[in-house]
């Protein structure tokens, strides 16, 4: 196993790129730490795939380096590099059995056939398929193939990395959750490095101690479940984790006050220089509403279970509130946001409080 650095990293798939637009990945550094479990979570389009390809060798990036680690491989074929990759669609060899199947990194290897079995056997059973170990995989279905794929992906105890790109599309939910569940498991038990690639947040968060957030061929964030949810680094990081999103009101900051486009002034509690596009950022756990505050227009009621959302309008802007299912509607509506759970934007970047400041 290895720890993989990305030094300087870009990719164009145009042979002349003439600026940034022209980048699937806009330039990168970044560290995957040995045996760490990364989730890469973003929209569709963002780059996953292709950062993904690079690290396999299934591409060469047009800029930059990977190391695994000291070792440079940038050049290397993907043979070289001791990398299992599991894609989004089964990839299994139809005339084989599914033992044969799952046998077969370990073959190409030339493991011994005692190994062999017991490590089949194994991942069989981690993936629901002991009985199904002589049948022919052609006939199988989708979800069948893909559950052999990901074992086949899994089998191999030497590889530098286990890389999955969107490996439950096909699976149905129920199993879906008992696979993430059980790669969580294998990666306790023998330390692997995972980069699982999805754009569903549920998915990233549980399967994952790292989430590295991609936005537009960039890397917006790194960090914790816990991190993305409490501090986003970049706006798109607030939209997209969570549910609802986190609220973007614009708004210009003057030291350690914020004033809303109607003049309304929020105090921050610690003091921001902020220039560009300047917005206040809260989730909707942590805006109550209250009989003062901020006025409030509501909207609408949305009734979700274990809580309801309150979708209103803030200073002219959509604003999310979450609200327990027994907590009494306000008369005259107002919002109170958690001072220490604000957050400034400039240009859609976090700004941290001036030194000194406590925010
Ligand atoms: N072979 C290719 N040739 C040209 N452009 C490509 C190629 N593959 C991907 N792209 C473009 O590069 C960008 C990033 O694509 P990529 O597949 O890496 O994103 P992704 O985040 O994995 O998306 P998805 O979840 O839809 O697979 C997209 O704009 C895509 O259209």
């Amino acid at each position: 196993m290895a720890r993989i650095t990305l030094e300087n990293l870009a990719h164009s798939y145009s042979p002349h790129p003439k600026g940034d637009q022209d980048f699937a990945l806009k330039r990168l550094n970044h560290v995957w730490q040995d045996g760490g479990a990364y989730a890469l979570l973003g929209a569709s389009g963002c780059g996953k795939t292709t950062l993904l390809n690079i690290i396999s060798g299934l591409l060469r990036p047009s800029q930059g380096r990977i190391l695994f680690g000291e070792r440079d491989v940038t050049d290397a074929p993907t043979t070289e590099r001791n990398i299992a990759q599991v894609f989004q669609f089964p990839v299994v060899y139809d005339t084989m059995t599914v033992r044969e199947n799952l046998a077969f990194p370990l073959r190409n290897r030339g493991k011994e056939p005692a190994y062999i079995a017991e490590r089949v056997d194994r991942i069989a059973r981690m993936i629901g398929m002991e009985e199904m170990l002589t049948r022919r995989a052609r006939g199988l279905t989708a979800d069948a193939k893909q559950k052999i794929s990901l074992g086949r992906g899994m089998v191999r105890e030497d590889v530098n990395a286990i890389l999955f790109d969107e490996p439950l599309t096909v699976i149905d939910p129920q199993m879906k959750w008992e696979l993430r569940t059980q790669l969580r498991q294998l990666h306790r038990e023998f330390g692997h490095t995972m980069i699982y690639v999805t754009h569903d947040q549920t998915e990233a968060l549980t399967f994952a101690q790292q989430v590295v957030v991609m936005h537009e061929g960039r890397v917006v964030q790194m960090g914790t479940p816990a991190e993305l949810f409490e501090t986003p680094a970049h706006s798109f990081v607030g939209y997209f984790i969570g549910s609802p999103g986190m609220n973007f009101i614009d708004a210009r900051i003057d030291g350690d006050r914020a004033i809303l486009p109607g003049g309304q002034v929020v105090e921050l509690g610690a003091r921001y220089a902020a220039n560009g596009r300047t917005q206040i950022g809260i989730r909707p756990e942590y805006a109550h509403l209250s009989e003062t505050g901020l006025p409030v227009t509501i909207r609408r009621i949305e009734d979700v279970g274990r809580h309801r959302i309150v979708r209103a309008e803030l200073a002219g802007a959509a604003f999310n509130i979450t609200m327990p299912e027994d907590a009494p509607m306000p008369a005259d509506p107002h919002v109170h946001l958690m001072p220490g759970k604000l957050g400034i934007y400039a240009d859609d970047w976090r700004v941290a409080p001036e030194a000194g400041g406590n925010a």
